[in-house]
């Protein structure tokens, strides 16, 4: 599905009425700035359903991290990435355990 999504964003294009367009054509650092803001609303909604306070509801949750990644995904392509040099990343990580890996970074 991430490929997927990926593939969609690359294919939209100015005349096309999309929010991806709208904020790829941002600058440069906006999008990270909207990463700060999604992670602030992942935040505030767990923070107002947290399973402590007996009102947690997953499918809030849920759309706040799909917002995330959505965002993530937009900067993926806005940068230039490809959907297989991170999974290249990942591939090579899952042939070590974080902690091994985090005496080599
Ligand atoms: N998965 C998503 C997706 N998730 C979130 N969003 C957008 O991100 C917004 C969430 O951001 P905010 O919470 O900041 O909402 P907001 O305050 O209205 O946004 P701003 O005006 O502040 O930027 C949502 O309102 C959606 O517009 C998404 N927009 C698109 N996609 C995928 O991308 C594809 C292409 O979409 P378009 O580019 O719009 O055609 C779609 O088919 C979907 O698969």
């Amino acid at each position: 599905m991430i490929k997927k999504i990926i593939t969609l964003i690359k294919k939209k294009n100015t005349v096309s009425n999309s929010y991806s367009i709208h904020i790829l054509h941002k600058e440069a650092d906006f999008l990270i700035k909207k990463l700060f803001e999604e992670l602030s609303e992942l935040l505030i909604c767990f923070n107002k359903y947290n399973i402590n306070k007996g009102c947690f509801n997953r499918y809030f949750l849920i759309k706040e991290i799909c917002d995330i990644l959505y965002h993530l995904l937009l900067f993926i392509v806005y940068n230039n990435f490809s959907f297989l040099e991170i999974e290249k990343e990942f591939l090579r990580r899952s042939s070590i355990s974080g902690a091994e890996e985090k005496i080599f970074r």
